[in-house]
């Protein structure tokens, strides 16, 4: 009689997926506290807000990592692309382009 119940096994998954998703918060925050410093430097030195070469590289970068991961390097690229759209639209923002 000591089986874990189903209802207790999913609480313990949950508990560690709120764990997980409350690191993603924090890692997410720190990475666009990093970006809006990225973004200040290139505006005041009027440097392009987007670095096409430098995302590819980490395109290729992440790809290969998630794939050493066993996370799917799709979804790992679809990441990437969504999280630097939303830079590079601080980065216009901060650069007065406003686009
Ligand atoms: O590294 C830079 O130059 C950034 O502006 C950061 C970043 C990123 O979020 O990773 C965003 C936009 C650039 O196109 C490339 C990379």
């Amino acid at each position: 009689m000591s089986e874990i119940s189903p209802e207790e096994q999913l609480a313990t998954l949950r508990s560690s997926i709120d764990n997980i998703d409350a690191a993603l918060v924090h890692m997410l925050a720190e990475r666009f506290r990093c970006t809006q410093a990225v973004g200040r430097l290139k505006a005041e030195h009027d440097m392009p807000p987007s670095d096409p070469a430098r995302e590819a590289r980490q395109t290729a970068r992440l790809r290969a990592l998630a794939e050493d991961a066993h996370l799917d390097p799709e979804f790992a690229e679809k990441w990437f692309n969504f999280v630097v759209a939303e830079v590079i639209q601080h980065h216009n923002h901060l650069a007065g382009r406003g686009e």
